[in-house]
């Protein structure tokens, strides 16, 4: 027992199998072994072997020796698209296969684990420790003002606002969401809230995860207090205690020991795809903040007219782009030709590539704005280096990220569900040179509010100690 209390606390950290959340939650990780914690970090047999082949986890997590990776299945064949119009098989196979998986994994793991940090998406996550007498932390990798959409969902049906109607005013407010009375519309509620019928089951699975939440020990944001203080105070009605530690990429930057500190953002990701480094030397040739960056993260897919519309856009606000066209994100092309001027305007100005290392484009001297999707972990990247945003959401919290960008925070233009070739000109054209200097300068000041919350004495860097004690704690109590 003696021996028990002195050795560090076990924690087994476990993602939804997918990029953005892998990520995240893998700083995480990272940053627990380096406060002197033992971590068990979950993958699916899947991402893991991806995670191997195209990066150098491997060796990085060497050094830790009280770090180590686990694996389970997913429940999918391995020739699976796991994208993002495929939710609900990939919740499917969760459910069948994964859940017991991780429970048994849960009895037999030595030593003991004395707390779950489960993705908060993943409400079976809480019921297996419940079951097993295990505490449940979770983390919520999404933005929390879409997170308190999603807790009032039962409401928003109440109200009447769920289900949508066919002739529905998209633009009337919605009126029902604290907080967001004034600027929250039909259009910018979660894609899954956007839906006839209230059985749909990505409706009902983001609404009962989310109400389960209140039932976990604390819950974590990757935010920070600066940026969504007003709506995490309505949260914490309901759930008392949340740790707020982001921007996680840059927390991580804050406490990696000097020499790693620039290996965290260029050489080193935890990328499920294989990084193309050739953009560096591409954008190293360009001029100063002349360069367009797009890109719609790792599980958005859309159809070949949309690819052609943005593509138009771009080539026709005759900037310089860089753009990730991952090979799996177009949907239904039937091998048309691509139009002629596309291919010389792109020949001209533009780069195309499958995966790039973000965090490192984003901090370029020659990007002068991001087209995105608005995925909450490119939200924060972009945020971090003051880059200022156009959004193009996709899909899940993205659509409220996107409206915060463009009402709330004035970080970007938010081009919400419209996809047309002369929106995006327009749009490019706006934040590249017309609008710019509104934007910068409300980008440039929550780059510093971010950066100053993970530095030391910052909230995000408070809330990660307090977050290290209490995981302590409970292990001493167990
Ligand atoms: O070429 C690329 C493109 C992306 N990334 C990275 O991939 C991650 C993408 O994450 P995110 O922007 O959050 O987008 P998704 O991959 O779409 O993330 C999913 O998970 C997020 C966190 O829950 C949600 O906010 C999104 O809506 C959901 O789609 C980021 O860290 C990027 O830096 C790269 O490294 N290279
Ligand atoms: C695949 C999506 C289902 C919901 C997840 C999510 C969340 O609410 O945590 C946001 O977007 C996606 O990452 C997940």
């Amino acid at each position: 027992m003696e021996d028990r209390k002195q050795s560090p606390p076990h924690v087994l950290i476990f993602p939804f199998p997918i990029q953005g959340h892998v990520n995240s939650m893998l700083k995480l990780a990272e940053l627990l072994v380096l406060a002197g914690l033992k971590v068990t970090f979950i993958n699916s047999d899947h991402n893991h072997d991806r995670l191997v082949r195209f990066t150098d986890v491997v060796a990085r997590f060497a050094k830790y020796p009280s770090f180590q990776f686990r694996t389970v299945p997913d429940g999918l064949p391995d020739d699976h698209p796991r994208a993002g119009d495929m939710v609900t098989e990939i919740f499917d196979g969760l459910i069948v296969k994964t859940k017991p998986a991780l429970r048994d994994l849960l009895v037999v793991i030595r030593p003991p684990v004395d707390c779950i940090i489960g993705d908060g998406i993943l409400g079976f996550v809480l019921d297996v420790g419940q079951e097993l007498k295990i505490p449940v932390i979770q983390f919520r990798t999404i933005s929390s003002c879409c997170f308190w959409v999603y807790y009032v969902i039962p409401d928003l049906i109440e109200a009447g606002v769920i289900p949508i109607s066919g002739n529905e005013d998209m633009d009337r407010l919605v009126k029902v969401v604290p907080g967001m009375e004034s600027f929250l519309r039909i259009r910018d509620l979660p894609s899954f809230c956007q839906t006839k019928n209230i059985e749909d089951s990505s409706l009902q699975n983001v609404a009962m995860a989310t109400r389960k939440s209140s039932r976990a020990h604390a819950l974590i944001f990757n935010t920070f207090e600066d940026l969504e203080g007003p709506i995490l105070s309505h949260i914490r009605t309901e759930c008392p205690k949340i740790y707020t530690i982001g921007p996680l990429h840059a927390q991580l930057k804050t406490r990696l020991p000097e020499d790693q500190k620039n290996k965290a953002s260029s050489e080193s990701s935890n990328s499920l795809w294989a990084v193309d480094r050739s953009c560096i030397s591409w954008l190293d040739q360009q001029e100063k903040q002349s360069v367009i960056y797009v890109s719609f993260g790792s599980i958005t897919v859309m159809t070949r007219e949309q690819l052609i519309e943005i593509w138009y856009g771009l080539v026709n606000s005759k900037r310089r782009f860089l753009w990730i066209v991952r090979p799996d994100s177009v949907v239904g092309h039937g091998g048309e030709d691509i139009p002629q001027e596309l291919i010389e305007g792109t020949k001209e100005r533009g780069y195309l590539v499958d995966w790039a290392p973000q965090e490192e484009v984003l901090a370029h001297w020659a990007i002068g704005g991001f087209l995105t999707h608005s995925g909450w972990n490119s939200t924060l990247e972009s945020l971090v280096a003051g880059v200022p945003m156009i959004c193009w959401p996709y899909f899940a919290d993205q659509q409220v990220n996107s409206r915060y960008v463009g009402e709330v925070w004035k970080l970007g233009l938010d081009m919400k569900d419209v996809c047309d070739r002369n929106v995006v000109e327009r749009m490019v054209n706006d934040i590249m040179e017309e609008k710019r200097e509104e934007f910068v300068k409300s980008a440039r000041e929550m780059a510093k509010l971010a950066k100053e919350s993970v530095s030391v004495g910052g909230s995000s860097y408070c809330n990660l100690d307090r977050l290290i004690e209490d995981i302590r704690l409970m292990s001493l109590n167990m």
